[in-house]
This record gives C-alpha cells, sequence and structure tokens, in this order.
C-alpha cells in the first residue's frame, strides 16, 4: 500500500469518533522529522515523550513512531520535488494523530508551505497556540506571568489559500482589467478607484463556515477552562477588511448567541445588562446613552438601532442571564488586530483565548510567544474533526540547524498537546514538570540563557536540555 514507508509491525491506530481520538495503549503515531533544526529538535522530543510515557505507565502505554517524510528529507528519500509525498499523506490519514518539526517555504517564489498544505489537506481548521508561562524563564517583558492566552487561529483559509497571481502574469492581468472595468465601476462604493497595471494580486475568502466552526471550538475550550479564564476574544481588522475580517466577528458573535446562548455573553449585552442591574428604572434610551458615550450626536435612525438593540438584550435574555448570572457566563468580546498586540503588553491578564483568522493568529503567535520566552517555548496544534497534527510555532532557524544547540521546548511542548489530545495526561504533567524545574535551575538553552540575568555560560546543548527534563520528572 505504501511506495516506500514500512510501518511498525506492532501498535494499533488511533480512530476518531465524533470529532475525538480513540486512543489504544499502543498507538502507531507518524512523525516528521522536519527540516533545519529539526534534525536537532526530533530526536530530543522522541527522548523526552517517550520517557515520560514509560515512567508514566510503567510499560502499559507505549508510542509505537512511524517514520515518514516531508520537505528535504523526503526529497532525499522519494526524488526531486517530492516535498510531500503520498506516502506521508497516507499514513497520517490512516494513523489520525501526527507530530512534526518544521518545514522550509522558500519566500516570493517556489513551493507553496508544506506546512499549510498539510493543515488544508486534513482540513485541520483550528490551529492551537497556547502561550503560558514557565517560572524563572527569562522574559523581555516585566511581568511575563501575567500572560496566560492561547491563540486559536483559522487553519484553512484567508489569504493562505495561497490563490494569488504575480505582477505581469496574464491572468492576473485579465483579472484586474475585469475588475478596473467592470467589477468596481459597478459597485458604487468603490467610487473610481483602480488597481494598479503593475500589481500582483491576491486573494483573501473568509467564509461564514470556516469563521463559525473555529470559533465554536475556541468556545468549547473556554468552556473547559476555570471560570476566570472564560472568555473568547474574537481579533480581527473589521474597520478595514468590513467584509472579511469584519464578517469573521459577526458570525462570531451570531454563533456564540445562538448555538452557545446559553453558556455566553456578549460584552455589550453585559454592559446592558449590568446598567439595568445598576438602576432598575433606568429607560431604555439612558441605557443606550451607557453603552455608547457618543449616543446623543448620532442620526435618529442610528439611535433607533442602539435603543432596539438594548431592548431585545432585555426581552431576550434578562431571565437567564440577568441578575448578575451573566458573570458566569463565557464572555465574548473583540477587538481590533493592531489594539490586540499591544493590550497583550499593557493588559495581559485581561485575554484568555484569542480567535483569529489565519494571517492574524500567525503574527500574534509570534508576538504572544516572545512574552512568555520566545519561540523556543511556543507550542501549537492543528486541530480537526478526524486528524490532528502537532508542530511547535516556530520554523526552520536555518542558522541554528545541525549545532544542537536550539531549544526543542516548543516542540516537546507540542507533544504535551498531543499527549493530552490522546488522555495521556500523567505524561504530559511529567514532561511540563521536568521543564519547569529545568528552567528554574537555570538549566537552559542559548536562546533562554542569553536573557538570563546574569547569563547562563555554558548553556545547555538542545540534547542536554531533554536530559535535563527527564531528570527532573519526579
Ligand atoms: N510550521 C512551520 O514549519 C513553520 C515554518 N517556517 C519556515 O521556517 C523557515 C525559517 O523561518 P524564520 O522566519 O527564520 O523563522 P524561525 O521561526 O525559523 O526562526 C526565527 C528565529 O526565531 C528563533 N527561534 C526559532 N526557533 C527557535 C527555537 N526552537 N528555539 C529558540 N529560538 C528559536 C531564532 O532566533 P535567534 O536566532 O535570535 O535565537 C530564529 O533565528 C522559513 O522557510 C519559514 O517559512 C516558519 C514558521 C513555521
Ligand atoms: O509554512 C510556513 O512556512 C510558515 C507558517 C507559519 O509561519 C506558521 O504557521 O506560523
Ligand atoms: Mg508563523
Amino acid at each position: 500500500m505504501y511506495e516506500k514507508l514500512t510501518p511498525p509491525t506492532i501498535g494499533s491506530k488511533i480512530v476518531f469518533q465524533d470529532g475525538k481520538p480513540n486512543v489504544p495503549d499502543d498507538p502507531i503515531i507518524p512523525f516528521i522529522r522536519g527540516d533545519g533544526t529539526g534534525v536537532d529538535i526530533w530526536p530530543a522530543t522522541e527522548t523526552v515523550i517517550d520517557a515520560a510515557v514509560k515512567t508514566a505507565y510503567s510499560g502499559k502505554r507505549k508510542i509505537n513512531w512511524f517514520k515518514v517524510y516531508a520537505g528535504d528529507e523526503a526529497c532525499d528519500e522519494y526524488g526531486t520535488y517530492q516535498y510531500l509525498p503520498q506516502d506521508t499523506l497516507d499514513a497520517i490519514e490512516e494513523y489520525g494523530v501526527a507530530i512534526k518539526g518544521p518545514l522550509t517555504t522558500p519566500v516570493g517564489g517556489g513551493i507553496r508551505s508544506l506546512n499549510v498544505a498539510l493543515r488544508q489537506l486534513f482540513q485541520l481548521y483550528a490551529c492551537v497556540r497556547p502561550c503560558r508561562y514557565y517560572q524563572g524563564t527569562p522574559s523581555p517583558h516585566r511581568y511575563p506571568e501575567k500572560l496566560d492566552v492561547i491563540v486559536y487561529r483559522e487553519n484553512t483559509e484567508d489569504i493562505y489559500l495561497g490563490i494569488e497571481w504575480k505582477q505581469g502574469d496574464e491572468i492576473g492581468r485579465k483579472l484586474i482589467d475585469l475588475l478596473n472595468q467592470d467589477l468596481i465601476p459597478n459597485t458604487p462604493e468603490h467610487g473610481n478607484k483602480q488597481i494598479p497595471l503593475d500589481s500582483g494580486i491576491g486573494i483573501k475568502p473568509i467564509s461564514k463556515t470556516g469563521s463559525q466552526r473555529l470559533v465554536r471550538k475556541a468556545i468549547q475550550h473556554a468552556l473547559t477552562l476555570p471560570p476566570a479564564k472564560q472568555q473568547v476574544t474574537l481579533v480581527h481588522k473589521g474597520n478595514i477588511m468590513k467584509y472579511t475580517e469584519g464578517a469573521f466577528r459577526d458570525w462570531g458573535y451570531e454563533l456564540a448567541t445562538t448555538e452557545f446562548r446559553g453558556e455566553c455573553i456578549t460584552e455589550r449585552e453585559s454592559w446592558i445588562l449590568s446598567n439595568k442591574e445598576a438602576n432598575g428604572e433606568l429607560t431604555v434610551e439612558d441605557n443606550a446613552r451607557q453603552i455608547d458615550p457618543g449616543y446623543d450626536s448620532l442620526t435618529p435612525e442610528k439611535q433607533e438601532k442602539i435603543c432596539q438593540e438594548v431592548k431585545n438584550v432585555l426581552d431576550n435574555i434578562w431571565d437567564t442571564h440577568g441578575d448578575e448570572k451573566w458573570k458566569t457566563k463565557i464572555m465574548v468580546n473583540d477587538r481590533i488586530a493592531d489594539s490586540i498586540f499591544q493590550q497583550i503588553q499593557t493588559r495581559p491578564d485581561e485575554y484568555s483565548i484569542l480567535a483569529t483568522m489565519n494571517l492574524n493568529g500567525d503574527y500574534l503567535s509570534d508576538a504572544a510567544a516572545a512574552i512568555v520566552g520566545g519561540l523556543g517555548m511556543s507550542p501549537g496544534a492543528n486541530i480537526g474533526d478526524n486528524c490532528a497534527i502537532f508542530e511547535a510555532t516556530h520554523g526552520t532557524a536555518p542558522k541554528h540547524a545541525g549545532l544542537d544547540r536550539i531549544n526543542p521546548g516548543s516542540v516537546i511542548l507540542s507533544g504535551v498537546m498531543m499527549l493530552e489530545f490522546m488522555g495521556w495526561q500523567e505524561a504530559a504533567d511529567l514532561i511540563q514538570t521536568g521543564l519547569a524545574k529545568a528552567i528554574a535551575n537555570g538549566e537552559v538553552t542559548y536562546d533562554l540563557a542569553r536573557l538570563m540575568n546574569p547569563p547562563v555560560d555554558p548553556p545547555l546543548k538542545c540534547s542536554e536540555f531533554a536530559q535535563a527534563i527527564i531528570k527532573y520528572f519526579a
């Protein structure tokens, strides 16, 4: 069935049922080593995960690793340009849960991202990237421990769909002509705008289905968090990109207030209800005035719209959410994308789950990672309904490749997320304990060592850091 792969002879398959993995005690798990620093990080990760599973379950459970190929290694094995062989796709499909190191994507031409392709091919629509602080980790931020967020990034659409034409391309030029000569002039709101003829063109589709399935997963996750962290923030640049990013916000709120009506409260609803709680005699109009400070200078039509909003909230959810009951619900709010980049620095403890579109989430997850210790401490998971692939936030960091110096923490923590996803919490906990203790004792790789005060010299190698984590399991 496989062209060049031989699956392990022992072990069983993970099977998905209703979006959840059914995990045997001896799962076969495909792994992709990755390009660049993957050569250093993967062996360290495998060693730590195996040691944790062995310690936690004394041989009762064991992962049977199945090496599959992508990126440079795949070309070596399968031939030129065979970056993502069918064997690899078949193995991931067959075994359901996989883990990978980073893969290179050239800039400005060449192949499109293999990482993105895997997410799209397997409909891994939620990219989940937690950014939490481990005590003792050096950070450029004064209070890094205040940040504890999970970026929930839509993973299959947006400009990452990769539908674009380079400048000068014949079809791209046809599209520009069509837009300039027909579609734009026939859309009055676009006035007499024109696209410069020497433009490259990219398409940014944001669908209702894609947005809502991501927000649904984010809300379901929020329901499992402690009460203080039960919050989902819809991140968007909807003031500028009204029908893509603005629509993402609106569809997010729509989902929260229909499918999760009993469990959610929106920020504006909470203002309306708390105004009434503070003053039971408050008129609808005064309530509207309080939620919209510019109310008195609005047109009568806009004022009427806000009054209607207030009335709807009071009529529809006062009984279920009023009298402070909303304080026990999941708070759903939204923030404009540029603002959230400063908010996670200035008011980090006010945020929990950040639900984003693809590009915003890509940027935001690196920025949030920097606050809690950098890209060496930034795990991730790509989750769908029938498959999951775990991978770090960072890339191949080519200048560090093969030097046994890079921090394997992010892929190891991605392994922790994988173990938690499988329900192997005891093994996951051991790794987290080991990692936290190693850092607290200053046993760290170069990236954390250089930020410590005084700097740790010499830092641990990548492989030594893995051994330090294992040493501190107990
Ligand atoms: N999912 C994936 O596979 C991803 C792949 N990529 C791809 O990776 C390639 C390189 O991308 P690039 O922009 O250089 O970004 P990278 O994330 O690979 O590296 C940028 C810098 O981040 C720091 N860093 C990265 N990984 C670690 C780590 N494990 N421990 C400590 N520090 C780390 C290093 O900083 P310093 O040198 O200052 O210590 C490194 O030079 C590109 O082809 C890109 O497309 C990028 C992101 C994700
Ligand atoms: O696929 C790539 O090369 C980059 C992807 C990326 O930066 C990410 O997913 O965070
Ligand atoms: Mg990225």
